[in-house]
């Protein structure tokens, strides 16, 4: 992660990791957003019954495994099983969180969440038969959502390491429940949630060169934004602190 890559990790530094990601979150549904929900894209169809959904992904990580992906933390495949190794020589970077990190993920939930929750909220119905468009843009949401939820590992690292006090006792205990309470910060959450809104607002407005040309709607419903992070991302990201802290002391 950037924010881990050179200098001291600090939860200020992460946060700002945190923040450029919505951008790159905002852009990647308003594209998402021009086609249509197209659901054959979803249905079991070509060799062993798989959609081509499944099948892209799969593929793109295979390719994206021997270019070299999937080393850092916060770099997890969806689909881990049977991935090739590295065809190049890579770069490791400072280890900075506890070995175990790499256990944690909770992309099968965030797979569940995008297409049975989120994409019927930011998708119109139909089918403009663009599949293969369509699976290439859900890719990229997916895996910008999957990063931003697993830089959660970082921002436990960080809680814990400025209270190793307040966390310790709560690990021994296994006492998740108190950990999610600590951890939480809710007029952060407040802020994420009024600050994507105002992302979606300001990247999806309809820009012309006539002064008076306001109200033409926006490319994505800037409270689909809101939703996402307080229903979704920041739970599944708490949810990352928690399981990555829960082994912190292994
Ligand atoms: C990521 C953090 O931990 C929690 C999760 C948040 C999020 O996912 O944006 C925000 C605040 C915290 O409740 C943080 O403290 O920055």
């Amino acid at each position: 992660m950037d924010a881990a890559g050179g200098g001291e990790l600090s939860l200020a530094a992460v946060r700002d990791a945190l923040v450029r990601l919505e951008d790159s979150v905002v852009f990647a549904l308003i594209e998402r957003a021009r086609h249509p929900r197209n659901a054959p894209a979803y249905a079991p169809a070509g060799g062993g019954g798989r959609s081509l959904v499944e099948f892209y992904v799969r593929e793109a990580e295979a390719l994206n495994a021997k270019a070299g992906h999937y080393q850092k933390p916060e770099d997890v495949p969806f689909f881990p099983q049977d991935l090739p190794s590295t065809l190049f020589p890579t770069k490791s970077s400072p280890q900075v969180l506890h070995p175990l990190a790499s256990l944690v993920t909770v992309n099968d939930a965030i797979w569940k969440m995008y297409f049975d929750e989120l994409l019927p909220l930011f998708t119109v119905d139909g089918d403009d038969g663009s599949y293969a468009e369509t699976v290439v843009l859900d890719f990229a949401c997916l895996q910008l959502l999957s990063r931003r939820i697993h830089i959660g590992k970082y921002v436990a690292e960080v809680k814990f390491k400025d209270a190793p006090q307040d966390y310790s006792p709560l690990i021994q205990a296994k006492d998740s429940n108190s950990l999610m309470d600590l951890l939480t910060f809710k007029a952060v959450e407040e802020k994420v949630k009024k600050r994507v809104e105002k992302k979606a607002r300001t990247f999806g407005q309809n820009v012309t060169l006539e002064d008076n040309a306001g109200g033409s709607g926006f490319k994505i419903d800037p409270t689909v934004l809101s939703k996402l992070y307080d229903q979704w991302v920041m739970p599944l990201t708490k949810d990352v602190e928690v399981e990555y802290l829960l082994r912190r002391l292994d």
